[in-house]
């Protein structure tokens, strides 16, 4: 289980997190959603130790994360895949290097051992024949699945997926949609997915908790999610822009006009 309680965060004058709270069950994937710059990968920098609390705690699997000696860190980090948002393969490495790296960082596995792990991680985002090309060769969606196989190599208990299908076309990210679906229900993955997608959150999500102005402002399941009457979600799962929608009309692009033309309601 993954627990934020309370957590403030500032850069600077800048307060990020202020007072966030979420707590994720074991066997479920919550759907984190906000605007950007809210902070979703800043909350998610929390649980791997990447980033501190200025207030509040963040526990996994009961330890408290930012009380945890170095050497605890990398065992708990041991336990958490993580999929960056570029996914950030390193360009001189093929893909089989790649996907070891984790691994041989661990250093608890032979050669052999290593080798098999990563041909079944490539086989599990169907990718069998990769491993020896290298990241240039492959296509955008292809290096997202190398950077789940990557992560899932470590059999960890969790994984952090950081905006997985941005960037993608819609066919490449229902396969991504699909492969975090498999990791929880075949393998029993917990997952935390920051996304943009909402057709991709509804597809992968157990619960959803939309993040604004540095706390939760609702969690709930997907259904609840969507159906929800408050403002808020609505106007952003539904994508509407925040100025209202007759001086879009107006306008035509927002800002084009002064500012007393552009709120003038249109009739
Ligand atoms: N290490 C850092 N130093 C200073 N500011 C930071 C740092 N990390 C994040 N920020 C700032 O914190 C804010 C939240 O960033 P974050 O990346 O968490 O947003 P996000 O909700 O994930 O956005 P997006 O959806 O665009 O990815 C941003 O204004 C960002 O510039």
């Amino acid at each position: 289980m993954i627990e934020f309680k309370n957590v403030h965060k500032a850069f600077g004058p800048k307060k990020v997190l202020r007072g966030f709270s979420l707590t994720v069950n074991e066997g479920e994937t919550m759907v984190i959603i906000g605007y950007s710059g809210t902070g979703k990968s800043v909350a998610i920098k929390h649980i791997v130790g990447l980033l501190e609390p200025d207030e509040g705690e963040v526990w996994v699997d009961g330890l408290r994360v930012d009380q945890l000696s170095r050497k605890d860190l990398y065992a708990l980090r041991g336990n958490i895949g993580y999929v960056f948002q570029f996914a950030a393969l390193f360009d001189s490495m093929t893909i089989g290097e790649n996907v070891a790296m984790g691994l041989r960082k661990q250093g608890e596995l032979t050669e052999q051992e290593i080798g098999t792990r990563v041909t079944e991680a490539l086989n599990l985002v169907d990718l069998p024949d990769v491993q020896n090309r290298m990241p240039s060769e492959l296509s955008g969606g292809m290096r997202k699945r190398v950077g789940i196989a990557r992560a899932i190599a470590l059999r960890p208990k969790y994984i952090l997926y950081d905006e997985p299908t941005t960037g993608l076309d819609p066919v490449t990210s229902a396969t991504i949609d699909q492969l975090m679906v498999r990791m929880r229900e075949q393998l029993g993955v917990t997952g935390i997915v920051i996304t943009h997608d909402m057709r991709s959150a509804y597809t992968v999500g157990t619960r959803i908790a939309m993040l604004y102005e540095g706390q939760v402002h609702a969690v709930g399941t997907v259904d609840e999610i969507q159906h929800s009457k408050d403002p808020l979600v609505r106007q952003f799962v539904e994508g509407r822009p925040t100025i209202d929608d007759e001086s879009v009309l107006v306008a035509g692009l927002p800002g084009s006009l002064p500012p007393d033309v552009a709120t003038t309601p249109h009739r």
